[in-house]
């Protein structure tokens, strides 16, 4: 094998890793409610940033935020999906893991909505009374 086709071949292990990584998305999106639920939101907020003319710099920290936000819920996905093909069955730890995967998700959403009244308050209240 030369280089070219050793690089080909990377390339190719390359575009597989990410068609399985857009799967998995899709699943997520498919499958998820809570996964809309914020796909929703997050278009809202942009919508919403680029109304009220919101900063570059606030713009990314919501993009930061928004790409947190949503592979956590990914990442919980898949923490679900792994706990029931172990456990079928009730178990405490289970529960325990099924929990502890949603309070990641519910502690970074608390973080979020924060920071979005943060950024989006003063702005809308300025449109809502105006002086
Ligand atoms: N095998 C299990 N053993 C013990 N408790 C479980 C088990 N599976 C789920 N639970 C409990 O039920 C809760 C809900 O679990 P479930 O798998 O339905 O997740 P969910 O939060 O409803 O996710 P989804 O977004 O898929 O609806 C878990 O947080 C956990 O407390």
């Amino acid at each position: 094998m030369d280089l070219k086709d050793k690089q080909l071949s990377n390339v190719q292990k390359f575009i597989k890793s990410f068609t399985y990584a857009v799967a998995g998305i899709k699943l997520v999106v498919k499958d998820e409610q809570n996964m809309r639920i914020h796909l929703v939101v997050s278009v809202v907020v942009f919508a919403l940033a680029y109304i009220l003319a919101i900063p570059k710099q606030e713009i990314i920290i919501l993009l930061i935020l928004v790409g947190i936000m949503l592979s956590l819920e990914a990442m919980n996905t898949a923490i679900e999906r792994v706990v029931d093909l172990a456990t079928p069955e009730y178990h405490p730890l289970a529960k325990q893991a099924k929990d502890a995967a949603a309070g990641a998700v519910l502690i970074f959403s608390f973080i979020t909505i924060i920071v979005g009244l943060l950024i989006f308050l003063k702005p809308l209240l300025t449109i809502i009374f105006p002086s």
